[in-house]
């Protein structure tokens, strides 16, 4: 049996979804349409979400019909990229009905990318830095001052605003991160649509608009009902994806549905061969550009941290930035490209110790040395922003020709690139099917357990509640004895 109508809904196990690729061929109208899976009765009975919304058969085939309609909400919302939603009938197939056609399970898939975000204006400069530095996760400060947090990021936002400004104002008067992220939403959303999968994609980002509060708000009222969260981070730190999913966490805590809604986080992506194959055909792509391609040495900027959250936090984004850079050099070589490369940390903030070697000394060390071709690539983001527009391709640049470097390159970020969108796509149908409830309700054995808990607090609460009752009584008593 063949799929006779076109599809792009359903929320399937990764495998099914390789199947469901190979077998479905687009709509002619494109729009995502209501799914009615029909089935032998060898097939499972639909009572789940997703991985039951079609049927594989015995001869591994898929069982199915799609058509019908969709509910495509054309409104345009500040978060949301497409909306799109289907629902999943079983009908009968053979002659052997399963499930009435009355029963409909719904699914509707969200994708939540997370940002950081960046002000659009020059005056939204202060205001976005004060977000950030309000962070605790930016601003680490012992529990016992963190009553100070607020009142510090208003100082240090006033006091860094118009160095930041400067920076902006280089770059055309604001962040480009809004713009390209809501491109990437939108070619995220139509690889998805592309590879069989209809979904709501939303922008969460973490100090400016659209927020991560306003994201999470609409997946509520779009009725999400299974959420891939994205980071647009290919590496874990604490103080980009781990922030993020901090807002996540108290968000879900705190609301009822929220808090059982099936959610899969992609915490880290930089090893998926997607991303590393682009990342390396952009870098080939811009050695070409060097009179002598094979001198150039290939040095990899990315953000920094300060030392204590690797040391002391035991944030992994140290040893997940250098085994990203030697998975992409291993792909390098295995094409052939053997040039020498090195990696360094810029944009670092403030007086603490940051991850060295710093990106501007080692500029000045590396011209020092005689080296004469570089080719910057930056590695910590995958949109271009302030950090490469204005740190690398202006502040850097001038340093490294000031330093004797004469050849100077800089990959560009990844941005729209086709391979890198269709792996993020195909990261997103691969974390579907393990999404789970961030809090599912108490079991019976964590109920029990509390209630122990309970009792054992009243008991020794009581004694000791009872002690100082006693204790002024005893002490005159005492007293009195004397
Ligand atoms: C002060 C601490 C900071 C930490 C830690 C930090 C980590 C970190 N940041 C990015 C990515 C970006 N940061 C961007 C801007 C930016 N970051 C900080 C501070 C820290 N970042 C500041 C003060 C700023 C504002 C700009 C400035 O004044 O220098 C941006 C740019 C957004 C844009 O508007 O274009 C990005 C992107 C990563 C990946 C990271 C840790 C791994
Ligand atoms: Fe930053």
């Amino acid at each position: 049996m063949t799929m006779n109508a076109a599809s792009y809904s359903s929320v399937v196990s990764h495998s099914a979804f390789r199947s469901l690729d190979t077998k479905l061929s687009p709509s002619s109208s494109g729009i995502p349409s209501l799914i009615r899976v029909t089935c032998h009765s060898d097939c499972n009975k639909s009572t789940s979400q997703a991985s039951l919304l079609l049927c594989r058969s015995s001869n591994n085939g898929w069982k199915g019909m799609l058509g019908g309609a969709s509910s495509w909400d054309t409104l345009p919302r500040r978060n949301l990229i497409g909306q799109t939603s289907y629902s999943v009938s079983t009908t009968t197939y053979g002659g052997v009905a399963i499930e009435s056609p009355s029963h409909i399970a719904e699914e509707k898939v969200g994708v939540l990318l997370l940002n950081l975000g960046g002000p659009e204006t020059l005056n939204d400069v202060q205001p976005f830095l004060f977000n950030l530095f309000a962070d605790p996760d930016i601003i680490r400060l012992p529990r016992l001052f963190q009553f100070l947090q607020r009142p510090l990021a208003k100082l240090i936002s006033v006091l860094r605003a118009p160095k930041s400004k400067e920076g902006y104002a280089a770059i055309g008067g604001g962040s480009p991160l809004r713009k390209i992220t809501d491109d990437q939403a939108l070619a995220l959303k139509e690889a998805l649509d592309a590879k069989g999968l209809s979904s709501n994609v939303y922008i969460g980002m973490r100090y400016w608009y659209p927020f991560t509060e306003e994201a999470v708000h609409q997946i509520k009222r779009d009725g999400i009902t299974r959420l891939v969260v994205l980071p647009l981070y290919p590496q874990f730190s604490i103080s980009t994806t781990g922030s993020s999913i901090r807002v996540l966490q108290h968000m879900f805590r705190e609301d009822a549905s929220l808090s059982k809604l099936p959610v899969s986080i992609i915490n880290s992506w930089y090893q998926r061969q997607g991303y590393i194959k682009s990342m390396a055909d952009l870098i080939e792509k811009e050695l070409q550009s060097f009179s002598e391609p094979k001198e150039a040495m290939i040095f990899f900027s990315a953000h920094g941290v300060p030392v204590s959250y690797v040391e002391d936090a035991g944030d992994p984004y140290r040893d997940q930035m250098e085994e990203c850079i030697y998975l992409i050099m291993q792909e390098l070589k295995a094409r052939g490209i053997n040039n020498e490369h090195t990696l360094a940390y810029q944009s670092r903030v403030g007086p603490v110790q940051w991850l060295k070697p710093y990106t501007d000394e080692t500029l000045v060390e590396l011209g020092q040395k005689g080296v004469r071709s570089l080719l910057a690539v930056p590695v910590s983001f995958v949109s271009e922003h302030i950090e490469t527009l204005e740190e690398i391709d202006m502040e850097y640049r001038e340093l490294a020709l000031e330093s004797g470097i004469k050849n100077w390159g800089r990959v560009p970020a990844l941005g729209l690139t086709p391979s890198f969108i269709t792996d993020l796509a195909d990261a997103v149908i691969e974390a579907l099917p393990s999404a789970k409830a961030m809090y599912a309700s108490t079991s019976t054995s964590e109920e029990e357990h509390d209630l122990l808990r309970y009792l054992v607090k009243m008991f020794f609460g009581s004694i000791l509640a009872f002690i100082l009752f006693l204790s002024p009584r005893m002490i005159t008593a005492f007293r009195n004895l004397i």
